[in-house]
């Protein structure tokens, strides 16, 4: 359970703030009291402290989140200067404050990592455990057999795969096992989100640039096919991308060879490129959107990954295995599950797939108290 510490001086901020984040499952402290914040740091390993902008962060190495009453641009940067990870300004947005600090928390700044100076002997810092780079892909339905059998015919093949299928069905997943089954297992595993990023920063993001190639090009930087070197490619997303860049990879797959931005010197690229998409990309071709020449070069193999409505057969044992992963996680002991509500899980229509089956499970195990029932299935997911 991750750990919160409230730092404000006004007791009705605190009061606010504790109840609606213990109710999302955080464990929280409150103090207004800087001195008092910097004792309960030595003593208790916080994930993430929000600090009022009137008063003296505990300098204890833990990332924080900046509350302010001023709406200034002006505040602001002074927060982030002083080391917050975010700023927000009150009366505070709940869901705007809970998506901070789960970010903080996945992604905890560099400089805090370190043991705070002031921690008491034994007193680790509680992140969570980031997932395992190629974990299992869970199921015994035909469906799931089927990719998990295709995965283990191609993934020792230097074949290009074009994973398909519907947000969340697990396509990443595949992915990291294609690359895990292949010969470039030791070699690195690389992702770029396509959809992410703007199409005139695409090709500095996929072949890297050279120091003054544009206004902010201030240091020369390797793009993802020169880092993927000697190991996979992961291109997700790729039906989102802009046609200058589709051909640019186009050549880059042609030539296996990358040119970075601002430079005409050829570098060789030693790279397996994975694409995946939750579009139908022979319909965007017909509509003139995706290049059939880059689809033909990228699908040598397509493994299409079924929707979780297709194989709800597995959602008992998916389930099982998401309270043993998030318990550990948390570090907590798994929690028993009624059979009435795995069958009340079984009977969801799942839009979200896998991803949304996960957030689930996690929310019911936060929520529920010593076992998981039907009832909490039907209270906690809507
Ligand atoms: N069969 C499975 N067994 C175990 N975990 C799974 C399985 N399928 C999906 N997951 C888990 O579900 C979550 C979502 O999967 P993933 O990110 O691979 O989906 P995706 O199809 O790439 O999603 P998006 O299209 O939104 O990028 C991840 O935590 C993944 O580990």
């Amino acid at each position: 359970m991750a750990k919160v510490l409230i730092l404000d001086q006004s007791k009705s901020v605190r009061n606010i703030l504790r109840e609606r984040l213990e109710y999302e499952g955080f464990s929280t402290e409150a103090t207004e009291n800087e001195k008092e914040a910097s004792d309960m740091c030595a003593k208790i390993p916080f994930d993430v402290i929000l600090s009022d902008t009137a008063c003296k962060v505990p300098d204890a190495g833990i990332p924080f989140i900046a509350l302010s009453t001023e709406t200034s641009i002006d505040s602001a940067v002074r927060a982030v200067r002083n080391g917050a990870q975010d700023f927000l300004t009150k009366p505070i947005d709940m869901n705007h404050l809970l998506q901070s600090i789960q970010r903080t928390i996945e992604n905890p700044p560099a400089v805090a990592a370190p043991a705070a100076p002031t921690a008491a002997p034994g007193v680790r810092r509680s992140r969570r455990a980031r997932p395992a780079q190629a974990e299992p892909i869970i199921g015994d339905s035909p469906e799931i057999d089927r990719v998990r059998r295709l995965i283990d015919r191609v993934a020792p093949s230097e074949a290009r795969v074009l994973i398909t299928g519907e947000n969340g069905t697990g396509k990443e997943l595949v992915a990291r096992r294609l690359h895990a089954g292949s010969a470039r297992a030791a070699g690195p595993f690389v992702e770029v989100n396509c959809a992410a990023i703007p199409s005139e920063l695409i090709e500095s993001e996929l072949f890297g640039h050279e120091r003054g190639a544009f206004t902010s090009a201030i240091k020369q930087r390797k793009g993802k096919f020169e880092q993927a070197d000697g190991g996979t490619l992961f291109m997700d997303e790729i039906g989102d991308m802009s046609p200058a860049a589709q051909a640019k990879v186009l050549r880059a797959l042609q030539e296996r060879r990358i040119s970075r931005v601002g430079s005409d010197k050829d570098i060789e690229v030693d790279v397996r490129v994975v694409a995946a998409t939750n579009k139908d990309l022979r319909e965007e071709i017909r509509r003139g959107n995706f290049r059939e020449d880059l689809y033909h070069r990228i699908g040598v193999i397509v493994v299409r990954v079924p929707a979780l409505r297709e194989h709800a057969a597995d959602i008992p044992l998916l389930t099982d295995h998401f309270i043993r992963l998030i318990s550990a996680e948390y570090g907590l002991a798994p929690k028993p599950i009624d059979p009435e509500a795995v069958a009340a899980l079984q009977a969801m229509p799942w839009s979200g797939n896998v991803r949304e089956l996960r957030n689930v499970v996690e929310r019911l195990l936060i929520l529920s108290d010593g076992r998981i029932t039907a009832a909490d299935v039907k209270a906690y997911c809507n």
